[in-house]
């Protein structure tokens, strides 16, 4: 970061007027207490006329116990001014990280009364540096480990020491990994292995004494290694290799991931799970109509993996400090997202902000114009500017809610409304949405499943639901509008769209009236006449279906038929719970069918005729219902065709098997 050097910019608290920022003005400041740091870092601060002020520092890569604007510090900070607080008092907001630069006590900028020369301790020798590196290190206090690793490699320009130097890039690069600054971290570690094959003699005319090749293959998103730099290098430079390459992302040709291990492995503190990439059977281009979209390069069977991806970004650890609540503001649109999108917000711009080198796929996803709007060209080589306003565009546009584990979703009490994260996959970005989707998300720790939930031609795009489709077309519309900023055109929001808007409304009201009479009758318990109430009712829902014009074809004959989905599921459990097996058969049929995946039998033959992708856990649970009742009425083999297609489909909508024998055996 550079500072505008000069001192004539310089203004002061009493200068600066309410919401106007003077573009070239510096203001230098002095935090006179410690910071309170949650998702913003906050503190008091004077000027050199002794005037304070509270200065809140935005999207600042902060932390308690290894603060950045420490007591005592000295910023300048640039185009400052007075910003109102919602509880009427003011305080200097940073908005930008690079808005605010830290001044080291001896810097020329700073007045004189705030100058003290940092003595550095010039008697050190590198192993005491790195000795004090490691003690900030243990203390978490990761940014003065920086600086002690620092002074320690300075120290061994004038009397070099190869093993010390090793040493000093191997750990200034766990460091910079903890600190997600992956651009330092594969550099150093560079150094260290060309340091290492340097001072080997087996290895010192092999290119692995070049750095520059090293961080060429720390780089190259693959598995293979030609120059056999794994078995030639300590087991601890090693591990950093897998470590980098994994958090730049690998990509590898099979989809063979060990899914009982990822998923035992993942909890809520644990999400960062070492796996790599399986893109190589999708490609981005061009839609007709929907931007740039996701393509399926070969034919794929329902429940196959069509890919996988770790996350660019997902927040872990503070996520769980429900004490750290924040909110993220946007001053463009006066929309606030609560607490996961703040807290990945947060972490996207600290991840752009360190590595140049990510910068490129992150900022081609869709900003919804903005760049377009508000940027300008950048020259072939020159960094691409942390804009953190068109990050925010980014992120709201392309980022996904998750779970821990999808399949944990399965588990959960009815009413329990779990806070999901807020997390970034930048290949799965690019596919768009459609209420009758070829795939299902899934999530396992950082890693984002997306399979099959039909058979899927070469060639075809894949799609998948942003969020399940209101019933009342207007009502999800209105929904996919203000999140994304489109209208879906899938074949179900044409049909949808064209029905009278009378025929809708009493759609909608005879939903709800018998949505509350399921929800009265099952207070009092199953009988068979309230079973028979509410089939009835349905009958009536399922007219507002059907064509009342003579001859004119059904306009729902392949689609779902989302306003009969909730009864028939309430009657299809119910004739279950009273053990009427053909009931419960033919109201499972009726479910499927609402989903639009149309099934038949003949002879010992289950059939899905057509499937409009709507594959979700009542959809297994009607195959699960299936299964029982032809295995009560001896029908073996159909009983195992509904099981086995259950198994897929679940294998769909979790990411994975595991969980599946519980599942199916619970009654
Ligand atoms: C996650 S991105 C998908 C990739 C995007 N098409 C692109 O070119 O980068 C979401 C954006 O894609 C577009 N989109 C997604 N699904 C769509 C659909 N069904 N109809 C029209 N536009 C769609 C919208 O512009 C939406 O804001």
């Amino acid at each position: 970061m550079s500072a505008g050097r000069s001192r004539e910019k310089q203004v002061q608290l009493s200068d600066l007027i309410i919401d106007t920022r003077g573009s070239e003005a510096v203001l230098l400041l002095r935090t006179i207490t410690g910071p309170y740091v949650y998702s913003n870092t906050v503190t008091v601060a004077e000027d050199e006329n002794g005037d304070v002020a509270r200065l809140t520092v935005c999207n600042l890569e902060d932390n308690m116990i290894d603060a950045i604007v420490a007591e005592g510090s000295i910023v300048a900070v640039k185009q400052p001014c007075w910003n109102e607080l919602v509880d009427g008092g003011y305080h200097i907001r940073v908005d930008h990280p690079s808005d605010l630069v830290l001044l080291e006590p001896g810097d020329a900028l700073v007045p004189s009364k705030w100058r003290k020369k940092e003595k550095v301790d010039q008697s050190r020798d590198a192993t005491q540096w790195k000795k004090e590196g490691d003690m900030m290190f243990l203390k978490k206090r990761f940014r003065k480990a920086l600086v002690f690793y620092d002074y320690g490699l300075a120290k061994l320009l004038k009397s070099p020491d190869q093993v010390c130097e090793i040493d000093l890039h191997r750990k200034r690069c766990g460091v910079n990994i903890v600190l997600m600054r992956l651009d330092d971290a594969t550099k150093d570690l560079a150094n260290a292995i060309s340091v290492h094959a340097a001072s080997t003699p087996s290895l010192s005319s092999t290119e692995l004494s070049n750095s520059s090749i090293i961080e060429v293959w720390l780089r190259n998103n693959s598995t293979e290694d030609p120059l056999q730099i794994s078995s030639n290098i300590p087991r601890a430079l090693k591990e950093l290799a897998a470590r980098i390459k994994f958090d730049l992302g690998i990509s590898q040709p099979t989809p063979d991931y060990n899914f009982p291990l990822i998923s035992s492995y993942v909890g809520p503190l644990t999400l960062h799970v070492d796996a790599a990439n399986y893109i190589y059977e999708t490609e981005i281009k061009r839609t007709a109509s929907h931007g740039r979209g996701v393509f399926a390069k070969r034919a794929l069977k329902v429940g196959e993996l069509i890919c996988a991806e770790k996350a660019f970004a997902l927040p872990g650890y503070f996520m769980q400090d429900r004490s750290s609540d924040c909110l993220l503001y946007s001053l463009g649109d006066e929309t606030a997202a609560p607490r996961p999108g703040a807290w990945l917000f947060k972490e996207l711009v600290q991840k752009l902000r360190w590595n140049p080198s990510i910068r490129k796929d992150f900022f081609e996803l869709d900003d919804g114009g903005y760049w377009k709007e508000n940027g300008w060209d950048i020259a072939e080589g020159e960094d691409i500017p942390v804009d953190v306003f068109r990050i925010e565009h980014i992120r709201r546009l392309n980022c996904f809610s998750v779970p821990t584990r999808s399949a944990d979703l399965l588990s959960q009490a009815p009413n329990f409304n779990p806070e999901l994260r807020n997390g970034f996959w930048v290949h799965a970005s690019y596919i768009n949405h459609s209420c009758l989707p070829n795939s299902v998300r899934t999530f396992i720790g950082d890693i984002r499943f997306t399979r099959a939930t039909r058979d899927i031609e070469a060639g075809e795009e894949i799609t998948n639901q942003y969020i399940s489709p209101d019933i009342d077309i207007d009502e999800r519309q209105e929904k996919y509008r203000s999140a994304w900023g489109f209208d879906c055109d899938c074949e179900l929001c044409v049909v949808d769209g064209g029905i009278p808007k009378d025929v809708r409304k009493e759609r909608k009201r005879l939903f709800e009236e018998l949505k509350a009479m399921v929800m009265r009758l099952s207070e009092k318990g199953t009988t068979i006449t309230s079973i028979k109430k509410i089939a009835r009712a349905l009958r009536e829902l399922e007219e507002l279906y059907t064509s009342s014009k003579e001859g004119q074809s059904d306009a729902y004959a392949t689609l779902p038929r989302l306003a009969l989905v909730h009864p028939t599921l309430y009657l299809t459990e119910a004739w279950r719970s009273v053990k009427n097996v053909d009931k419960t058969i033919d109201y499972a049929f009726k479910l499927l069918r609402n989903f639009g995946i149309f099934a038949k039998v003949e002879g010992s033959r289950f059939e899905i005729v057509s499937n409009s992708g709507m594959v979700n856990i009542e959809t297994v649970r009607a195959l699960k219902y299936l299964s029982e009742a032809y295995t009560s009425k001896g029908e073996e083999q159909l009983a195992t065709q509904c099981i086995d297609l259950a198994q897929t489909w679940f294998t769909v909508i979790t990411g994975s098997e595991v969980g599946a024998e519980e599942f199916f055996r619970e009654k």
